[in-house]
């Protein structure tokens, strides 16, 4: 009695330190056999759907399909009760799994099948008992067998309660997390749509694009054509990003003459080349800890696609008559709005830095297939020149905005843009845009709706009627020079606005204004 005492106790302190149920089945078979001279015990684990028994001892074919009888625990668990099976009815099973289980049993002369059910009667599983004598209502019927059995399903039940607790920890969390990411891109996107405006859904999509690409640290390539917002989104990836504390260098590729780009980029040391009276540092190092921006990255010469890709590959550049090299941790957004696809075909761009720049590309729709961005645009850029001018219209008709969405916008949004701000200036403070007052018209003087005042050739001072043309050239130059004389007037002078206006860098800009002697007014 002693002995037997001494044995329970070995055996629930055993089973008590088990941390996981599949520890717990092992140990309480293995306390099993020893305690009732078995030659096997095995625990088969009913699953949460309730229909595979699994047994993690037999590695293979430990598996058993409640709804195949040719084994026999879907009986087991189908009448609830335990019951013996001999040597020669488990000869007859034609059960691979089951005969796996009675050659690793030795094939023992009996085997005892007893369901073990936990609180409300859930079954756990099977318990499987084999033996060489076939006694086994004097064993199941020892006070010790059922202080076993019922410490074990007890603990049993608190592994399956531990397990769906982490389960559902696990969740919870997993949910949690996508919950804050959702709400992270959603505050992210919202506080983008105060710069890049539009509530189509090309926009909205771009607008999660730019938010992603701002999260991660791959190089973005935006396409798109000119005007319709690639220096915004830009931006926007600067200003969302880990960088937003650092610079935010922007490039122009297009408006720096070939030949100074490199040094502009790179730098270069006093005597470098004639000129360089001192040490300049390039834009690659300005960029350092932030953001390079290089825009109309397609005008870029071959020969400095080339030292571009290898910087980009190591971030290690050599200014212009240096000797040692420079590291700069710069994150690359580059833009175009050429196809370089195309250049690439026609050997003006190097693929691999295509593939290099285009690790997450961006394509921003034009806004003639997005109609239904236009008044959220215009009503976007009346209220900047009401900012900026202290006053300004009201709104906008729902006329005016008929007359925008018939037009085709090949200047995309930067044209909306100048069409409304001149449409301000002519509207009495106060009052709604009408379509009077939009100006506009393609790129080659067509007009399409009301028209305040139409610029023609004809009405600009210095250029010759077409019939009196006698130098192409020169009356080319001469309405190039009187188109910019007229921008200058209307912004008062300001050539940054000139210059947007007429989609010219800056640069380009000054640099007619001296070519044609324009000053501004
Ligand atoms: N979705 C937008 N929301 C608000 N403003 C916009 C949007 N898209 C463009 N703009 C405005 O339109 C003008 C032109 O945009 P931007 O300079 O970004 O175009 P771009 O594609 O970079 O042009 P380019 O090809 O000439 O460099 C800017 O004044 C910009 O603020």
């Amino acid at each position: 009695m002693q002995m037997e005492l001494h044995t329970g106790i070995e055996l629930a302190v055993a089973m008590v330190r088990q941390q996981t149920l599949p520890a717990l089945l092992k140990t309480a078979t293995e306390q099993l056999e020893k305690a009732f001279w078995l030659t096997r015990c095995w625990a088969l684990e009913l699953d949460l759907s309730g229909r595979l028994l699994h047994c993690s001892e037999l590695a293979e074919q430990g598996e058993f399909d409640c709804s195949d009888f040719s084994h026999p625990f879907s009986h087991i668990l189908q009448t609830g009760r335990s019951r013996e099976l001999s040597r020669a009815a488990s000869y007859r099973l034609d059960h691979a799994g089951f005969q796996a289980m009675f050659d690793a049993s030795d094939r023992p002369r009996s085997l005892w099948l007893e369901p073990l059910k936990g609180i409300g009667g859930r079954t756990l599983g099977i318990l499987v008992m084999c033996r060489d004598g076939a006694d086994w209502e004097g064993i199941v019927a020892q006070p010790l067998y059922q202080g076993l059995k019922e410490l074990l399903t007890h603990q049993w039940v608190a592994q399956l309660q531990s397990r769906d607790d982490v389960w559902q920890r696990r969740m919870l969390k997993r949910s949690l997390d996508q919950l804050n990411d959702t709400e992270t891109l959603r505050k992210r996107s919202e506080q983008l749509s105060r710069t890049l405006v539009g509530n189509s859904l090309a926009m909205t999509q771009l607008r999660a694009q730019v938010v992603r690409a701002a999260g991660s640290r791959l190089s973005v390539l935006v396409q798109g054509e000119t005007g319709c917002g690639k220096d915004v989104v830009a931006r926007g990836i600067h200003e969302l990003s880990e960088r937003s504390g650092g610079p935010l260098v922007i490039v122009n590729c297009a408006a720096i003459p070939d030949t100074l780009l490199e040094s502009e980029l790179f730098g270069h040391t006093r005597g470098a080349f004639s000129g360089a009276d001192q040490n300049k540092e390039g834009l690659l190092a300005q960029a350092n800890g932030g953001t390079l921006f290089l825009d109309e990255i397609g005008d870029m010469p071959m020969a400095l696609q080339s030292k571009l890709l290898r910087v980009l590959e190591s971030r290690q550049f050599r200014p212009l008559g240096a000797r040692e090299e420079q590291h700069s941790d710069f994150r690359l957004v580059a833009a175009t709005h050429q196809p370089l696809k195309q250049s690439i075909e026609e050997g003006t761009f190097r693929r691999d830095l295509f593939y290099r720049l285009s690790q997450f590309p961006l394509r921003i729709v034009p806004l003639r297939e997005r109609p239904e961005d236009l008044e959220a645009l215009s009503r976007h850029f009346i209220r900047l020149y009401t900012d900026r001018e202290g006053m300004g219209p009201q709104g906008i008709s729902s006329h005016a905005l008929h007359a925008l969405g018939s037009y085709g916008f090949p200047g995309n949004v930067r044209e909306l843009r100048n069409v409304i701000e001149l449409a301000c200036l002519q509207t009495p403070v106060g009052d709604d845009i009408q379509p009077e007052t939009l100006r506009l018209e393609d790129p080659f003087g067509n007009t399409f709706a009301g028209f305040a005042e139409e610029v023609t050739p004809d009405t600009l001072d210095g250029v010759p009627m077409p019939s009196d043309i006698r130098d192409l050239k020169a009356a080319a130059q001469a309405f190039e020079a009187a188109v910019i004389r007229e921008r200058l007037q209307q912004y008062g002078g300001n050539r940054a606005q000139a210059a947007e206006s007429l989609g010219l860098p800056k640069r380009t800009l000054a640099h007619k204004c001296l070519k044609y002697r324009v000053a501004e007014s």
